[in-house]
Protein backbone atom coordinates (compact mmCIF):
# COMPACT_ATOMS: atom_id res chain seq x y z
CA UNK A 1 0.00 0.00 0.00
CA UNK A 2 1.32 3.29 -0.78
CA UNK A 3 1.62 6.27 2.10
CA UNK A 4 1.87 8.85 -0.65
CA UNK A 5 -1.23 10.94 -0.47
CA UNK A 6 -3.11 12.78 -3.63
CA UNK A 7 -1.60 15.85 -2.68
CA UNK A 8 2.03 14.75 -2.47
CA UNK A 9 1.53 12.67 -5.45
CA UNK A 10 0.29 15.72 -7.75
CA UNK A 11 2.74 18.13 -6.38
CA UNK A 12 5.36 15.72 -7.16
CA UNK A 13 4.09 15.45 -10.74
CA UNK A 14 3.60 19.38 -11.16
CA UNK A 15 7.55 19.90 -9.76
CA UNK A 16 8.45 17.45 -13.03
CA UNK A 17 6.37 19.10 -15.55
CA UNK A 18 8.03 22.67 -14.32
CA UNK A 19 11.08 21.53 -14.16
CA UNK A 20 10.56 20.19 -18.20
CA UNK A 21 8.74 23.34 -19.54
CA UNK A 22 10.28 26.12 -20.81
CA UNK A 23 9.07 29.58 -19.79
CA UNK A 24 5.79 30.53 -21.68
CA UNK A 25 5.36 33.17 -23.80
CA UNK A 26 4.49 37.09 -22.79
CA UNK A 27 0.79 37.46 -22.95
CA UNK A 28 -0.74 40.81 -23.44
CA UNK A 29 -2.58 40.34 -19.79
CA UNK A 30 -6.33 41.43 -20.03
CA UNK A 31 -7.85 44.25 -17.21
CA UNK A 32 -7.62 42.73 -13.85
CA UNK A 33 -10.96 42.26 -12.31
CA UNK A 34 -11.23 42.57 -8.17
CA UNK A 35 -11.49 39.24 -6.56
CA UNK A 36 -11.51 40.15 -2.95
CA UNK A 37 -13.81 43.25 -2.99
CA UNK A 38 -16.45 41.02 -4.59
CA UNK A 39 -16.28 38.42 -1.98
CA UNK A 40 -16.37 40.44 1.25
CA UNK A 41 -19.33 40.52 2.76
CA UNK A 42 -18.41 40.16 6.71
CA UNK A 43 -20.17 42.11 8.85
CA UNK A 44 -22.49 43.94 5.94
CA UNK A 45 -25.31 41.41 6.63
CA UNK A 46 -25.48 40.44 2.88
CA UNK A 47 -25.19 36.46 2.23
CA UNK A 48 -21.87 34.52 1.81
CA UNK A 49 -20.68 34.95 -1.74
CA UNK A 50 -20.27 31.56 -3.74
CA UNK A 51 -17.17 31.14 -5.63
CA UNK A 52 -18.64 28.55 -8.03
CA UNK A 53 -16.33 26.08 -9.26
CA UNK A 54 -15.91 24.23 -12.88
CA UNK A 55 -13.88 20.99 -13.60
CA UNK A 56 -14.32 17.76 -15.71
CA UNK A 57 -13.42 15.58 -13.25
CA UNK A 58 -11.66 15.12 -9.74
CA UNK A 59 -9.51 12.63 -7.94
CA UNK A 60 -12.69 12.34 -4.94
CA UNK A 61 -15.53 12.88 -7.04
CA UNK A 62 -14.68 10.83 -10.94
CA UNK A 63 -16.52 12.56 -13.95
CA UNK A 64 -18.82 15.28 -13.66
CA UNK A 65 -21.32 15.02 -16.45
CA UNK A 66 -20.39 18.67 -18.36
CA UNK A 67 -17.63 19.17 -20.74
CA UNK A 68 -18.79 22.55 -21.48
CA UNK A 69 -16.83 24.31 -18.58
CA UNK A 70 -17.74 27.65 -20.54
CA UNK A 71 -21.93 26.88 -20.74
CA UNK A 72 -21.12 26.37 -16.47
CA UNK A 73 -19.18 29.55 -16.04
CA UNK A 74 -22.35 31.75 -17.83
CA UNK A 75 -25.08 29.41 -16.16
CA UNK A 76 -23.18 30.32 -12.45
CA UNK A 77 -22.88 33.80 -13.27
CA UNK A 78 -26.65 34.08 -14.14
CA UNK A 79 -27.74 32.63 -11.03
CA UNK A 80 -25.63 34.84 -9.05
CA UNK A 81 -22.17 33.57 -8.46
CA UNK A 82 -19.86 36.20 -7.32
CA UNK A 83 -16.50 34.94 -8.83
CA UNK A 84 -15.59 31.41 -10.80
CA UNK A 85 -12.82 28.61 -9.90
CA UNK A 86 -11.45 27.16 -12.52
CA UNK A 87 -9.34 24.21 -12.59
CA UNK A 88 -6.62 24.28 -14.85
CA UNK A 89 -4.77 20.87 -14.05
CA UNK A 90 -5.19 18.43 -17.16
CA UNK A 91 -4.35 15.05 -15.77
CA UNK A 92 -6.51 14.64 -12.74
CA UNK A 93 -8.95 17.52 -12.98
CA UNK A 94 -9.77 17.77 -17.14
CA UNK A 95 -8.66 21.57 -16.96
CA UNK A 96 -6.13 23.69 -18.68
CA UNK A 97 -5.32 27.49 -18.95
CA UNK A 98 -7.39 27.22 -22.27
CA UNK A 99 -10.33 27.07 -19.79
CA UNK A 100 -8.73 29.69 -18.05
CA UNK A 101 -9.19 32.10 -20.77
CA UNK A 102 -12.56 30.94 -22.61
CA UNK A 103 -14.30 31.46 -19.62
CA UNK A 104 -12.89 34.42 -18.64
CA UNK A 105 -13.62 35.80 -21.70
CA UNK A 106 -17.25 34.53 -21.25
CA UNK A 107 -18.33 35.92 -17.89
CA UNK A 108 -17.67 38.96 -15.96
CA UNK A 109 -17.11 37.41 -12.94
CA UNK A 110 -13.51 37.62 -11.69
CA UNK A 111 -12.11 34.25 -12.18
CA UNK A 112 -9.68 31.70 -9.88
CA UNK A 113 -6.92 29.97 -11.11
CA UNK A 114 -7.10 26.92 -9.36
CA UNK A 115 -4.08 24.89 -9.63
CA UNK A 116 -1.18 23.00 -8.01
CA UNK A 117 1.07 25.85 -8.13
CA UNK A 118 4.79 25.30 -7.26
CA UNK A 119 6.81 28.50 -8.11
CA UNK A 120 6.46 32.22 -8.10
CA UNK A 121 7.22 31.91 -12.47
CA UNK A 122 3.38 30.36 -12.19
CA UNK A 123 1.89 33.43 -10.24
CA UNK A 124 3.56 35.74 -13.32
CA UNK A 125 2.15 33.61 -15.69
CA UNK A 126 -1.53 32.88 -14.21
CA UNK A 127 -1.78 36.60 -14.40
CA UNK A 128 -0.91 36.87 -17.63
CA UNK A 129 -3.23 34.37 -19.01
CA UNK A 130 -5.98 36.52 -16.93
CA UNK A 131 -6.32 35.13 -13.74
CA UNK A 132 -7.56 37.51 -11.12
CA UNK A 133 -6.70 35.49 -8.27
CA UNK A 134 -4.67 32.09 -7.97
CA UNK A 135 -4.73 29.29 -5.30
CA UNK A 136 -1.60 28.61 -3.39
CA UNK A 137 -2.04 25.41 -0.82
CA UNK A 138 -0.29 26.14 2.25
CA UNK A 139 -0.02 22.47 3.49
CA UNK A 140 2.26 21.31 -0.04
CA UNK A 141 4.30 24.61 0.21
CA UNK A 142 7.54 25.40 2.73
CA UNK A 143 7.10 28.32 3.96
CA UNK A 144 9.71 30.14 1.71
CA UNK A 145 8.16 29.47 -1.10
CA UNK A 146 5.09 30.66 -0.13
CA UNK A 147 6.15 34.12 1.32
CA UNK A 148 7.75 34.03 -2.35
CA UNK A 149 4.46 33.05 -3.89
CA UNK A 150 2.19 35.50 -1.89
CA UNK A 151 4.29 38.36 -2.71
CA UNK A 152 4.30 37.76 -6.43
CA UNK A 153 1.30 37.79 -6.57
CA UNK A 154 0.67 41.25 -4.50
CA UNK A 155 3.94 42.38 -7.06
CA UNK A 156 1.62 41.79 -10.11
CA UNK A 157 -1.93 42.34 -8.96
CA UNK A 158 -3.39 39.32 -8.44
CA UNK A 159 -5.22 38.05 -5.59
CA UNK A 160 -3.87 34.89 -3.69
CA UNK A 161 -6.32 32.47 -1.99
CA UNK A 162 -4.03 30.59 0.18
CA UNK A 163 -5.74 27.55 1.35
CA UNK A 164 -4.98 25.85 4.11
CA UNK A 165 -6.57 22.23 5.68
CA UNK A 166 -5.59 22.92 9.40
CA UNK A 167 -4.89 25.92 12.38
CA UNK A 168 -1.16 25.25 11.97
CA UNK A 169 -1.43 25.50 8.55
CA UNK A 170 -3.24 28.73 8.02
CA UNK A 171 -1.33 30.37 10.56
CA UNK A 172 1.02 29.70 8.01
CA UNK A 173 -0.44 31.29 5.22
CA UNK A 174 -1.08 34.92 7.74
CA UNK A 175 2.46 34.48 8.22
CA UNK A 176 3.40 34.07 4.51
CA UNK A 177 1.65 37.69 4.03
CA UNK A 178 -1.76 35.99 3.23
CA UNK A 179 -5.21 38.62 3.44
CA UNK A 180 -7.18 36.05 1.88
CA UNK A 181 -7.54 32.67 3.56
CA UNK A 182 -9.41 29.61 2.30
CA UNK A 183 -10.37 26.51 4.60
CA UNK A 184 -10.31 23.07 2.80
CA UNK A 185 -12.78 20.21 4.42
CA UNK A 186 -11.32 18.09 2.12
CA UNK A 187 -7.84 16.75 3.35
CA UNK A 188 -6.13 16.86 0.13
CA UNK A 189 -3.84 13.74 1.57
CA UNK A 190 -6.88 11.20 2.50
CA UNK A 191 -9.40 13.01 0.32
CA UNK A 192 -11.66 12.66 3.28
CA UNK A 193 -14.29 15.94 3.54
CA UNK A 194 -15.61 17.14 6.95
CA UNK A 195 -17.38 20.10 6.68
CA UNK A 196 -16.65 21.08 10.34
CA UNK A 197 -13.44 21.75 9.66
CA UNK A 198 -13.74 25.35 8.32
CA UNK A 199 -16.31 25.90 11.03
CA UNK A 200 -14.00 25.07 13.79
CA UNK A 201 -10.92 26.90 12.15
CA UNK A 202 -12.64 30.34 10.65
CA UNK A 203 -13.02 31.73 14.03
CA UNK A 204 -9.72 31.54 15.08
CA UNK A 205 -8.38 33.36 11.75
CA UNK A 206 -11.39 36.38 11.46
CA UNK A 207 -9.74 39.40 12.67
CA UNK A 208 -6.76 38.84 10.95
CA UNK A 209 -7.95 37.65 7.91
CA UNK A 210 -9.56 40.23 4.84
CA UNK A 211 -11.51 37.59 3.26
CA UNK A 212 -12.34 33.86 4.86
CA UNK A 213 -13.02 31.46 2.21
CA UNK A 214 -14.74 28.02 3.60
CA UNK A 215 -14.20 25.83 0.86
CA UNK A 216 -15.31 21.76 -0.17
CA UNK A 217 -18.04 19.44 0.24
CA UNK A 218 -20.80 22.37 1.02
CA UNK A 219 -24.35 20.96 -0.59
CA UNK A 220 -27.04 23.02 1.14
CA UNK A 221 -28.37 26.37 2.03
CA UNK A 222 -27.84 24.95 6.07
CA UNK A 223 -23.98 24.36 5.19
CA UNK A 224 -23.70 28.18 3.57
CA UNK A 225 -25.29 29.81 6.45
CA UNK A 226 -23.51 27.85 9.21
CA UNK A 227 -20.16 28.85 7.49
CA UNK A 228 -21.51 32.29 7.20
CA UNK A 229 -22.13 32.27 10.90
CA UNK A 230 -18.71 31.07 11.33
CA UNK A 231 -17.07 34.07 9.81
CA UNK A 232 -17.00 33.36 5.93
CA UNK A 233 -17.41 35.70 3.76
CA UNK A 234 -17.44 33.32 0.66
CA UNK A 235 -17.48 29.30 0.30
CA UNK A 236 -16.09 27.63 -2.81
CA UNK A 237 -18.78 24.80 -4.33
CA UNK A 238 -17.97 22.44 -6.93
CA UNK A 239 -19.41 19.11 -6.89
CA UNK A 240 -22.80 19.57 -5.46
CA UNK A 241 -23.20 21.78 -8.40
CA UNK A 242 -21.77 19.87 -11.22
CA UNK A 243 -23.50 16.96 -9.96
CA UNK A 244 -26.72 18.49 -11.11
CA UNK A 245 -27.99 18.23 -14.94
CA UNK A 246 -28.37 21.65 -14.39
CA UNK A 247 -25.69 23.47 -12.72
CA UNK A 248 -27.14 26.90 -12.76
CA UNK A 249 -30.38 25.35 -11.09
CA UNK A 250 -28.38 24.30 -8.48
CA UNK A 251 -26.81 26.95 -7.74
CA UNK A 252 -29.93 28.87 -7.45
CA UNK A 253 -31.67 26.55 -5.20
CA UNK A 254 -28.62 26.14 -3.28
CA UNK A 255 -28.90 30.13 -2.55
CA UNK A 256 -32.16 29.85 -1.63
CA UNK A 257 -33.77 32.10 -4.66
CA UNK A 258 -37.24 30.58 -4.92
CA UNK A 259 -37.82 29.45 -8.91
CA UNK A 260 -40.28 32.35 -10.32
CA UNK A 261 -44.08 31.57 -10.44
CA UNK A 262 -44.96 29.26 -13.78
O1 LIG B 1 -16.10 20.20 -5.30
P1 LIG B 1 -16.27 20.67 -3.90
O2 LIG B 1 -16.27 19.59 -2.87
O3 LIG B 1 -17.46 21.58 -3.75
O4 LIG B 1 -14.97 21.55 -3.54
C1 LIG B 1 -14.59 22.67 -4.33
C2 LIG B 1 -13.16 23.08 -4.00
O5 LIG B 1 -13.11 23.50 -2.66
C3 LIG B 1 -12.19 21.92 -4.24
O6 LIG B 1 -12.24 21.60 -5.58
C4 LIG B 1 -10.75 22.26 -3.85
C5 LIG B 1 -10.35 22.94 -2.77
N1 LIG B 1 -9.02 23.07 -2.74
C6 LIG B 1 -8.51 22.44 -3.82
C7 LIG B 1 -7.18 22.34 -4.23
C8 LIG B 1 -6.95 21.70 -5.41
C9 LIG B 1 -7.98 21.15 -6.15
C10 LIG B 1 -9.31 21.25 -5.75
C11 LIG B 1 -9.57 21.93 -4.57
Amino acid sequence: MSTTGTLDRIMARKRQELAARPPMAPRTRPMPRDFAQGLVTHRSGRRVSVIAEVKRKSPSGGDFPHADVVAVARAYEAAGASAISVLTDGPDFGGGLEDLVAVRAAVSLPVLRKDFLVAAREVEESAQWGADAVLLIADALEDGELREMVATAKAVGVAALVEAHTEAHAERALAAGAKLVGINNRNLATLKTDTGTALRVMPKLRSRARVLVAESGLKSLADLVAAQEAGADAVLVGESLLREPDPGHALRRLLGVKDAAP
